[in-house]
């Protein structure tokens, strides 16, 4: 039982302080106190001030958010950033990056693009994001040391991929991860079929099994384009959001990855099983597989969540930038400016990740109780002057050179933009090297 009157191990008094939950509140003259990693205290700042504390710190200018949650992605690819631009998905994917991975993805390949990942992402504002690629055992690694939160994804497809001959392997490999990692504080082992065109009904069976048992989530590319739907068709009769359903897939704990495409009935299935969608604007817009109806689906009820996908399609790992691209989209697709407000994009990149990965009782709002997961985001710049609503600066007027300090778990793993665990310098080291190899037999071709 945490003892209440225990002095807070750190107190921050921020100019602004968004909480996310409630909704769309601003609190001016507050302060937040941490203790033993939990969110123990949040308070006007003079009521703050009469609590002991071992550290104080003001952060004017500043505004304090819960740390950013990117949903989905596929960390190693970092160092296939910029390898097959300016492609559409099916020949992106099929000619250039299934090729590059089964040549190129072992165990090096993703500790090393793991490690860039997080650093990219931690110095992005991301306090938690979700993995989904190959050798997640190794993956585990570098998340356990650099203190970031994640889901874990276990990749599944129905063709030999690098660190498993086939599904069963792959599934055999991940139930023991989960085993593994069952205990973790900061870990959540989950299982990533890839995508409906890619895993059969066995398959999919054998995940619903195994997710029902383990009382795991299943995070899953679905409805990227209109193309699959296409073939989908032909193949099975049917929409493959309807596949999942009659296969017992979709579920409050199913994450819909990208969701371009959605018909009537496609919207009733996700609000009916309580799913999740997973939007990745930028990804989608560069492979130009289609748009999200972000606004229809919030309307309808549907918890929808944001993601980057990997740096192979995007080309970066900037939530912030993300959020942003959302915003201005949702408004186009919608046909109305009032859809995806800044307040609502913000929400989308905190407390309904943290909800679409079921992390939502420990982060994704600043509520005593919680994990002391949060960022600061310096507002003080020239181009940010002046501020009437600090949210509305934020996502529309600030890029992610504005990240101060981020906490996982009380933990402060990004102080004045610098990372406290990570060494930099030998993270571009590395990915330059893997950049020389990789480049130099792509040229050769
Ligand atoms: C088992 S997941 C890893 C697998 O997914 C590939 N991938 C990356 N981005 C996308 C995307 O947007 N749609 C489909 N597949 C994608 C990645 O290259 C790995 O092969
Ligand atoms: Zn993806």
């Amino acid at each position: 039982m945490p003892d209440a009157t225990a002095p807070l191990d750190l107190l921050l008094l921020p100019t602004w302080l968004v909480p996310v939950e409630p909704a769309g509140v601003v609190l001016h003259d507050h302060a937040l106190g941490i203790r033993d990693g939990r969110i123990a205290l949040l308070a006007p700042r003079d009521i703050a001030l009469r609590h002991a504390a071992r550290e104080v710190r003001e952060l004017p200018g500043m505004l304090l958010a819960p740390s950013l949650v990117n949903a989905h992605g596929h960390a190693a690819m970092t160092l296939f950033r910029g390898l097959a631009d300016d492609l559409p998905l099916m020949t992106w994917l099929e000619k250039h990056i299934w090729p590059a991975e089964a040549r190129w993805v072992n165990e090096d390949f993703v500790r090393d693009g793991t490690e860039l990942a997080i650093a990219e992402q931690l110095k992005g504002g991301i306090g938690c994001f979700s993995d989904m690629y190959f050798h997640p055992e190794i993956a585990s690694d570098p998340i356990h040391q650099s203190g970031i939160r994640a889901q874990l994804c276990i990749p599944v497809l129905d063709f030999p991929t690098p660190g498993a001959r086939d599904a069963g392997e792959a599934l055999r490999k991940g139930v023991a991860l989960f085993d593994d990692l069952r205990h973790h504080p900061r870990i959540r082992v989950a299982f990533g079929p890839h995508a409906p065109y890619s895993v059969s009904d066995e398959t999919l069976e054998s995940v619903r099994i195994l997710a029902e048992e383990l009382d795991a989530a299943i995070h899953m590319h679905v409805h990227e384009t209109s193309h699959e739907i296409a073939r989908a068709i032909e193949r099975d009769g049917v929409r493959p959001l309807t596949r999942l359903a009659r296969r017992g897939l979709l579920g409050p704990r199913f994450q819909a990855v990208h969701v371009t495409q959605l018909d009537d009935e496609d919207l009733a299935l996700l609000v009916e099983s309580n799913s999740s969608v997973i939007h990745c604007p930028e990804s989608n817009l560069k492979l130009a597989s289609g748009f999200c109806p972000v606004e229809r689906l919030w309307l309808a009820g549907v918890n929808v969540a944001i993601g980057t996908d990997g740096a192979a399609s995007n080309n970066d790992l900037d939530l912030l930038g993300e959020i942003r691209t959302a915003a201005l989209l949702a408004k186009g697709v919608a046909g109305s400016a009032t859809a995806l407000d800044a307040h609502r994009a913000l929400r989308m990149a905190t407390l309904n990740g943290a909800r679409a990965l079921g992390l939502d009782a420990e982060t994704g709002s600043l509520e005593p109780g919680k994990s002391a997961d949060l960022v600061a985001f310096d507002l003080s710049g020239l181009a940010q002057q002046p501020i009437y609503d600090p949210v509305s600066q934020l996502i529309y007027a600030s890029g992610r050179d504005c990240v101060r300090h981020l906490w996982v778990g009380g933990r402060q793993l990004l102080e004045d933009g610098r990372l406290t665990r990570l060494d930099e310098e030998r993270l571009k080291d590395k990915a330059r090297e893997w950049g020389r190899r990789i480049g130099a037999a792509d040229n050769a071709h």
